[in-house]
């Protein structure tokens, strides 16, 4: 089970952005160094209480659009309903409960997710003289915060914490390959899903070892275990457009928690946009397979040079997925889409692959010989013994004489020796430096 999700829901001018931003400055981002990672304020990782979760800001709504209001209220917290697994329910402690409160407690407390609801703007240690008359909304007792101060956080997240699913939960068979389709509105997601299902495979109906959701489609080629999830969004059409390319980031993010490999759609005609990156960052420091999956290539006109052309603006833009591979395919003629399974399974294998432990010191040693360590003030970095810790993703555990003298640069060198000799292609790969004192050896 992926890291979970929590959403802050709330009618306009409750303090959603500020409550966001004082989470978010506790943010902890584990590739924070890493240049080209596009930030965006639609999520942040943040840990309380030795748990990790993506905190989700669903957005404001926009004042100009009058008539809009309510369907777009009501259109955040059914995003907030689907994806997270706690939702912060803010309002108003100093102006009181209003009547769209009362729309969206309804919403909420229909979903059967964990709510907790959140008076904000109560600055003093005084209770809000509102305080009581938030019980009626029928969501528990209110808990009071204020985020401009950042009073009653640390109590909040408490709760937050408290509600998440449990963590040993079941999920899928660690064989089954979850994989996650996801890229902006109309790039052809459901079109590829249905041809890769469409061929010859199976979907089948149970599957070993799953408390699994509703919303998932399992599936076989007859060797191994497959499963999209969360594509019910995507088949089921939905008839309020997402014109708002915000929603359909969020809508991906609880995919990408969950899977394995991610497939990022690109749309050939479009090339990589703003969003695209976002989704690619999110796969990115979740640490899952990612394939880049440029589709609708038929509409191209080729010349030459076109599909290498396109892959180098594609590392260009998404420089930081350089591991991923890149497919071009035509959901409408087939082109190349029986390849795209086979890939899939490729990407997993990668992302779960183990390296011994002496072949992976060897490699080590022999990229030292080859490129001397930096050194800072006479001290040189010295590695003296490498392990793989861990798998999807790889991640590789470096002792060393002196964190300081790790730089980025010579680890992005010993993670291209170490995919040079062992691939791990389609997966990013992790690092983590330990001192080791009274090091020499
Ligand atoms: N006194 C006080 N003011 C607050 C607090 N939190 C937010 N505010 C103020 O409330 C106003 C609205 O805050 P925002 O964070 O923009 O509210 P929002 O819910 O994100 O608003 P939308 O983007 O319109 O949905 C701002 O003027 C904030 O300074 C608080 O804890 N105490
Ligand atoms: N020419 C061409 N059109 C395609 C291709 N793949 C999909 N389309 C068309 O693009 C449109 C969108 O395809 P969908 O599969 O519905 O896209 P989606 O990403 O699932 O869209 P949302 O459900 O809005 O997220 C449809 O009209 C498809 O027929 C392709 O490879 N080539």
């Amino acid at each position: 089970m992926g890291k979970p999700i929590v959403a802050v829901v709330g009618r306009p001018n409750v303090g959603k952005s500020t409550f966001f931003n004082k989470i978010a400055g506790r943010r902890i981002a584990i590739v924070e160094d890493e240049p080209g990672v596009t930030r965006d304020r639609i999520y942040t990782e943040v840990e309380w209480l030795n748990h990790k979760f993506t905190l989700i800001d669903t957005g404001g709504i926009e004042p100009e659009s009058e008539e809009i209001i309510p369907a777009q209220m009501r259109r955040q917290a059914e995003l907030a309903i689907e994806t997270a697994n706690v939702i912060v329910f803010l309002v108003d402690g100093r102006e009181g409960l209003i009547s769209s409160d009362r729309e969206i407690a309804d919403m909420l407390r229909k979903s059967k997710k964990p709510v907790l609801l959140v008076l904000n703007k109560v600055d003093t240690k005084e209770q809000s003289p509102h305080y009581f008359d938030f019980y009626e909304l029928g969501i528990g007792d209110p808990i009071e915060i204020s985020s401009a101060l950042g009073l009653g956080i640390g109590d909040l997240l408490d709760e937050v914490v408290k509600n998440f699913p449990n963590e040993e939960a079941e999920d899928y068979d660690e064989d089954v390959i979850k994989v996650a389709v996801i890229g902006k509105p109309n790039v052809g997601k459901s079109s590829i899903i249905n041809k890769v299902l469409g061929e010859d495979r199976v979907i089948v109906s149970d599957i070993a070892g799953t408390t699994r959701d509703a919303i998932d489609t399992p599936f076989t080629d007859g060797e191994d275990q497959y499963v999209f999830i969360d594509t019910a969004g995507i088949r089921r059409k939905s008839k309020i457009k997402e014109h708002v390319e915000r929603y359909s980031v969020i809508r991906s993010l609880s995919a990408v928690e969950r899977a394995d490999v991610c497939l990022l759609i690109i749309d050939a005609e479009e090339g990589v946009t703003e969003q695209d990156k976002k989704i690619a960052g999110f796969s990115h420091e979740n640490g899952k397979g990612l394939i880049i999956v440029i589709n609708k290539w038929d509409l191209i006109e080729k010349e030459t040079n076109t599909m290498n052309q396109f892959i180098k603006s594609v590392r260009t833009e998404l420089a930081y997925c350089e591991y991923a591979p890149i497919v071009f395919v035509s959901a409408l003629t087939g082109q190349r889409l029986n390849k795209i399974l086979d890939k899939i399974k490729f990407v997993a294998n990668q992302h779960a692959m183990r390296v011994p432990t002496g072949a992976l010191n060897e490699v080590i040693g022999e990229a030292m010989l080859l490129n001397q360590p930096p050194s800072d003030k006479g001290k040189r970095l010295k590695i003296f013994y490498a392990t793989q810790a861990a798998v999807k993703p790889p991640t590789f555990v470096l002792f060393i004489n002196d964190k300081e003298l790790m730089h980025f640069s010579y680890q992005r060198y010993i993670e291209n020796r170490i995919r040079e000799n062992f691939g791990f292609e389609g997966t990013p790969i992790r690092f983590i430096n330990r001192e080791k004192t009274g090091g020499e050896k």
